[in-house]
C-alpha cells in the first residue's frame, strides 16, 4: 500500500471532467446519512445506537477530538510505509475490520460482502460468532485473504470448543474473545423499536450449522426454528466466566488469543498473567456500558501496564485517518473499524465497504506524511500535543 493516498486522490480528481452522478459518499457523516435513508428504523438504530443515554458513544468521539497532533516538517515523506506486523504476519496497514454480527439486517449479502471487500484490500476481516452465515462460507469466499475469528464464549463449552476448532480448520489465524458482552446491554433504541434481530433468526449462522449446537436440539432448526432460537438465547452468552477459564481456550487452540473489551489497566495486567497473546482496548462502540470511559482515553494506561509485552489494538470511534494516527501515538499497534464499514455496506454492499476502507487508509497515508512520518511504526507520543496530559497532572 505504498502511497495509496496519492493514488486514490488522483483517481478521484481525474473524474473531474466526467463526474459520476451516482458517486458514493466520502465522509463518515455522509455515509451515515445515506445509510439512514436506505435502512428501516429497526436495523438502522441497531447499528447506529448505543447503550443507555449514549454517553460512552459520545465519549469515544470526544476523546479523539481532545487529542491534538503536532505535525513535523522537512522529514522526507515521499515514500511511506503503512504496514504492521502482528503475530509473525505482515498486514498492509494498521486497519482491521471489527467483528460485527447480524449483517444480513444491513444488506442481503451481509458478511460475505464485507469479507470480500476486506479481501480485496488485504484488510484482516474479523468474523463475528454472530455472523448471519457460517464462518466456513466466509472463509471460502475470502480465499487466502487474512481473517480472524471473534468468539462469543457460549455457556455450553462444547459449542465454544467446536467454534474454535471450526475457525482453526477454516483458516482463521487468531481468536478474538469478546469479554464485554456476556449479555446484551440496555439499548433504548432497540427497546423502543422492539427490535432484536436474533429473535427473528438473524445472526445465528454459526450456531445453526454447528454440530455441538445441533446435537442439543430435539428437532432441527428447519423443523422447529422457534425452539432453536430459544435454545440459542439460553446458551449465547456466559456471564459466569472468570479469568481461570482462559486455560480452557488455551487447551483448545494454538492460535493467538486476543481479549477484546479491556479498559482497566489491572485487567490488562491480568491478561498478561493469564498468558494471552494480545488485547483490544474497546468499549464495544459504546454499546455495552453507558458511562464507560472513552476507549482512546483508556488506551495510554493500558499500554503502560502492558509495557510492549503483547500487542495492544483498539477500537470504538475510529472515523478518519487522523484518528488512527492518534490511536497509534497513544500505543495501539492497530485499530478496528466498526460502524463506518456498516454504513458502507448498507449503502453499496461490497463496493461500499471497500470504499470506506480505501478512503480511510488513503486519508491515513496522507496524514502520516503530512505529520512528518515515513512509516506507521515511527509514530509515538511525540506526535501529540502534551497539553492535555499536563493539564491532567495539574489537577
Ligand atoms: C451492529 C454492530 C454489531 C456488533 N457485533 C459485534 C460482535 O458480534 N462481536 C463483537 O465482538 N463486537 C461487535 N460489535 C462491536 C464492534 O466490534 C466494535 O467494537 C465497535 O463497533 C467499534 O466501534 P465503532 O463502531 O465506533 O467503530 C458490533 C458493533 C455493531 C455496531
Ligand atoms: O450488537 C452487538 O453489539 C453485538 O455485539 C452482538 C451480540 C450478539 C449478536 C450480534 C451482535
Amino acid at each position: 500500500m505504498k502511497n495509496i493516498g496519492n493514488k486514490i486522490q488522483y483517481q478521484i480528481y481525474s473524474t473531474m471532467s466526467n463526474p459520476d452522478p451516482n458517486r458514493l459518499p466520502v465522509s463518515y457523516e455522509a455515509w451515515e446519512e445515506k445509510a439512514r435513508d436506505v435502512l428501516e428504523d429497526g436495523p438502522y438504530y441497531y447499528v447506529a445506537g448505543g447503550a443507555g443515554g449514549e454517553n460512552t458513544m459520545k465519549a469515544n468521539l470526544d476523546a479523539f477530538q481532545q487529542q491534538k497532533i503536532i505535525p513535523r516538517m522537512l522529514r522526507n515523506v515521499e515514500e511511506r510505509d503503512l504496514s504492521i506486523e502482528l503475530f509473525g504476519q505482515t498486514y498492509p496497514s494498521p486497519v482491521l475490520q471489527a467483528p460485527i454480527g447480524v449483517q444480513s439486517i444491513i444488506h442481503p449479502e451481509g458478511e460475505i460482502a464485507s469479507a470480500k471487500a476486506s479481501a480485496e484490500m488485504g484488510v484482516p476481516y474479523i468474523a463475528s460468532s454472530a455472523s448471519s452465515v457460517p464462518m466456513e462460507k466466509i472463509a471460502e469466499e475470502m480465499g487466502d485473504a487474512p481473517r480472524w475469528f471473534q468468539l462469543y464464549w457460549s455457556k455450553d463449552p462444547d459449542i465454544t470448543a467446536s467454534f474454535v476448532r471450526r475457525a482453526e480448520q477454516s483458516g482463521y489465524s487468531a481468536i478474538v474473545v469478546t469479554l464485554d458482552t456476556p449479555m446484551m446491554a440496555w439499548r433504548e433504541d432497540d427497546l423502543k423499536n422492539v427490535y432484536l434481530p436474533f429473535l427473528i433468526g438473524e445472526g445465528v449462522g454459526n450456531y445453526f450449522s454447528d454440530p455441538a449446537f445441533l446435537s442439543k436440539l430435539e428437532k432441527s432448526p428447519k423443523e422447529d426454528p422457534n425452539a432453536a432460537i430459544m435454545y440459542w438465547t439460553q446458551i449465547f452468552g456466559n456471564p459466569g466466566l472468570t479469568w481461570d477459564d482462559i486455560a480452557f481456550l488455551r487447551e483448545h487452540t494454538n492460535l493467538p488469543i486476543l481479549l477484546k473489551g479491556i479498559l482497566h489497566p489491572e485487567d490488562a495486567i491480568l491478561a498478561l498473567e493469564y498468558g494471552v497473546d494480545g488485547i483490544i482496548v474497546s468499549n464495544h462502540g459504546g454499546r455495552q456500558v453507558d458511562g464507560a470511559q472513552g476507549a482512546l482515553d483508556a488506551l495510554p494506561r493500558v499500554c503502560e501496564a502492558i509495557h510492549d509485552q503483547i500487542p495492544v489494538l483498539m477500537d470504538s470511534g475510529i472515523r478518519r485517518g487522523s484518528d488512527v494516527i492518534k490511536a497509534l501515538a497513544l500505543g495501539a499497534k492497530g485499530v478496528l473499524v466498526g460502524r463506518p464499514c456498516m454504513y458502507g455496506l448498507a449503502v453499496a454492499g461490497q463496493q461500499g465497504v471497500k470504499e470506506v476502507l480505501q478512503n480511510l487508509i488513503a486519508d491515513l497515508d496522507i496524514t502520516l506524511g503530512l505529520t512528518g512520518h515515513q512509516a506507521v511504526s515511527e509514530i509515538d507520543r511525540s506526535a501529540l500535543c502534551e497539553v492535555k496530559a499536563e493539564v491532567e497532572q495539574m489537577k
